[in-house]
């Protein structure tokens, strides 16, 4: 279980974080909504200890994320970054076994290669893409090779930075039903953010909101459409107006 408590974050004369209280628990998926620039991803940062919080405290499974031990605390996770952020210079399977290739979770390199061939495999790729570049591919291919690399360690828990970033509605909505296949049949944690609602309602179980520092709403997926939260509306149905300010 991932639990924020009270979490504060400011830069500079920027309160990012006020007060976020958060809870997400083992095996579930929560994805994090809210307007550009509101905290997603000092968020998401904050719970892998790459952001210190200046306030509350965070923890996983019990544990002060900021305490851990980093590389052990670090290999529990698996993360797909915004436009898949794949390393131009390797090719694709050394990309997916990135972290089996180094660091305390290091493989054999012929062990490392299957994995990835596997992995590669289970996102709907075929074995001959493991020695192309990624600049070869399309960008759903790409986003497909993101996500072999998360789950190629196996990770108890898995962090999608908008996994749909530039990609058409179509390979969309298959990259979001490939994505909640996987954590399923993983059984993992995910948190995910997005601006993408057709996201939202293919991969959450629960859905957080923020904005202006706070979860404003949380929720079952299921009632994000009746919440009766301003706010929830407006941002799910995309209008200009209503209670966020929509000029920034
Ligand atoms: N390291 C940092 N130093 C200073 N300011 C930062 C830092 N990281 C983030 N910020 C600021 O914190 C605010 C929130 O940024 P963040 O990237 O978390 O937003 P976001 O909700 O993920 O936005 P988007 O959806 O556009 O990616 C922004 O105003 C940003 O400039």
């Amino acid at each position: 279980m991932i639990e924020l408590t009270n979490v504060q974050k400011t830069f500079g004369s920027n309160q990012v974080l006020r007060d976020v209280n958060l809870c997400i628990d083992k095996g579930s998926s929560m994805v994090i909504i809210g307007g550009s620039g509101t905290g997603k991803s000092v968020l998401l940062k904050s719970v892998l200890g790459l952001v210190i919080p200046d306030a509350g405290t965070i923890t996983l499974d019990g544990q002060d994320v900021t305490k851990a031990d980093r590389d052990a605390f670090l290999a529990r996770f698996g993360m797909l970054f915004q436009g898949a952020a794949l390393f131009d210079s390797l090719t694709v399977w050394q990309n997916v076994a990135f972290r089996l290739l180094r660091g305390s979770l290091k493989r054999p390199k012929s062990e490392a290669r299957e994995i990835a061939i596997e992995k590669l495999r289970r996102v709907g790729l075929k074995p001959d893409v493991a020695d192309r570049f990624p600049a070869e591919l399309s960008g759903g291919m790409q986003k497909r090779v993101g996500l072999a690399r998360a789950i190629a360690a196996e990770p108890e828990i898995i962090f999608f930075d908008e996994p749909t970033t530039g990609l058409d509605p179509i390979m969309s909505g298959v990259i979001n039903e490939l994505t909640r296949e996987i954590v399923d049949e993983m059984g993992a944690t995910a948190m995910t953010i997005t601006h993408d609602m057709s996201s939202v309602r293919a991969i959450a179980d629960h859905v957080a909101m923020l904005h202006d520092g706070v979860i404003q709403w949380s929720g079952a997926v299921a009632d994000m459409d009746h919440s009766g939260d301003p706010y929830v509306d407006q941002f799910i149905s995309g209008r200009a107006d209503g209670p966020i300010e929509a000029v920034r």
